[in-house]
């Protein structure tokens, strides 16, 4: 997008102005919503309640861009338009339609504000012409598209062939329910450092500071924000917590972490998972890769923040020629392979467009390379912790089912509501979590425990 100099200047306390400079970078740059959404607020120039404002306008577009699109496309057929005005229109039209709050012609004239000092005088002109059409005209309707996976994909603004993945293996009904939950604002999480306080510890300090929480209802560990954003509590300054997806809770403690192992954490960034695992060594040892410089920077900061660095070593490198140190084999291997991210679609919205089926089949031959490297590196009676937060077939059950079809030194440990102390209706019948977004208003996830026969037989 071209952003005028005097647009920074003359706009600079505009909310609209800066939604549209955030979607720009995500739409046409390809930045993630979360990454571009932190750095503004870290540097905002607007009050507390515009940058409410700009947040809710940002994610509700990308939520709903192909139900927008549905709308605008009879206003705008045929025109070209420069992307940053399609985007311009795009959230207006959002405040339109979806936010109740907003008098339409506070969109109109911020709009046209905005339209002319990044444009000129005849932007402004068609994009008031447009918006003023629009509110004038009835609305088309969704619910008449004859076509069952274009009108879901309209309604819950989702990319057709996902729509068309989750139909070939669940029923109309549960496909709906999947997609209109992903429609839902995301909760705010966060796991309890219980190397530091307890949980109960936690919740009082936060009680005390104005944030109310209640308990997880799937992690013993976990806790969910009921009004406000965690990061500004003593309790995360202090390290006594960290923001987590519930679902991502479950992988750590289905290791069995005594105390003293040796553990790999193959793919470790930004760290949710590794500082889980870390907290729960005494004398044992972490090690914890990833491919990425900046994003094993960041897990080191979480560690120091947590105050568990000495437990852990963090290395940029590729699992999947990693070997360890002195030809020492692991205890315990965590995988949190690369991947589709389809199970994050709530909080990472522009996943629901940006992903292909294609992605999903370079992902998983990449995945199988990683779990038969890292299998090598296993003791015998050793255990393999394979997750994604994906909700792909072929990313999940197939991998694990293909490793154990040609791995006969590998068996499926299945998880249990006894031996875990995971709910049942996370449990699949072949003893993996399969968490759906729906379920329990988390991220979607996939675990699955392996373990490694050992020379006397299977451990
Ligand atoms: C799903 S994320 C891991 C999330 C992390 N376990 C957590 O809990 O915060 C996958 C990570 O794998 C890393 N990655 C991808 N390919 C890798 C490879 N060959 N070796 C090591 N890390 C890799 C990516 O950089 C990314 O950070």
């Amino acid at each position: 997008m071209k952003i005028k100099q005097r647009s920074k200047k003359q706009l600079n306390k505009n909310l609209r102005w800066h939604s549209l400079v955030l979607l720009d970078k995500i739409e046409n740059q390809n930045e993630f919503s979360n990454v571009v959404i932190d750095e503004f607020l870290q540097n905002t120039p607007l009050d507390e309640r515009d940058n409410r404002l700009v947040v809710q306008i940002v994610y509700g577009v990308i939520q709903n861009k192909l139900t927008i699109d549905y709308y605008l496309a009879p206003f705008v057929s045929g025109k070209q338009l420069d992307d940053w005005v399609s985007t311009l229109l795009r959230l207006s039209v959002y405040q339109l339609v979806f936010l109740d709050r907003i008098p339409s012609h506070a969109v109109v004239n911020e709009a046209v504000q905005v339209a002319k000092v990044n444009g000129h005088g005849g932007v402004g002109n068609f994009v008031n012409a447009i918006l003023r059409r629009f509110i004038r005209t009835d609305r088309l309707d969704i619910d008449a598209i004859e076509d069952f996976t274009e009108r879901l994909s309209v309604k819950y603004s989702i990319s057709p062939w996902i729509v068309d993945y989750f139909l070939k293996h669940q029923t109309h009904e549960e496909v709906e329910n999947l997609l209109e939950s992903l429609q839902e604002v995301p909760f705010i999480s966060a796991r309890v450092n219980t190397s530091k306080k307890s949980r109960k510890e936690v919740m009082e300090s936060l009680y005390s500071e104005g944030y109310d929480t209640v308990e997880s209802d799937i992690s013993p560990v976990g806790i969910r924000s009921v009004n406000g954003n965690l990061i500004h509590s003593t309790a995360f300054k202090e390290g006594w917590l960290t923001i987590q997806d519930e679902s991502s809770m479950l992988v750590a403690p289905l290791g069995h972490i005594n105390g003293d192992e040796e553990i790999l954490d193959a793919c470790s960034a930004p760290g949710g998972k590794a500082t889980h695992i870390a907290t729960l060594l005494e004398t044992g040892h972490l090690t914890a890769l990833d491919l990425s410089q900046p994003k094993i920077k960041r897990v080191n900061e979480h560690m120091e923040r947590l105050g568990l660095s000495q437990r852990v070593t963090l290395n940029v490198e590729d699992a999947s020629k990693h070997q360890p140190t002195n030809g020492q084999l692991y205890d315990k291997i965590y995988l949190d392979a690369p991947c589709s991210g389809l199970g994050l679609m709530r909080r990472k919205p522009e996943i629901k467009y940006e992903k292909s089926y294609e992605d999903i089949q370079e992902l998983a031959q990449i995945q199988t390379e990683l779990i038969n490297h890292v299998s090598t590196l296993l003791k015998p009676g050793g255990e393999i912790i394979y997750s994604t937060c994906t909700m792909s077939y072929e990313e999940n059950e197939e991998i694990v089912q293909s490793f154990l079809n040609v791995h006969d030194n590998f068996v499926q440990s299945p998880i249990s509501v006894e031996k875990d102390n995971v709910k049942s209706d996370l449990i699949t019948d072949e003893g993996n979590i399969r968490v759906w977004p729906q379920q329990y208003h988390t991220d979607g996830f996939f675990i699955s425990r392996l373990v490694k026969k050992d020379t006397e037989g299977i451990k």
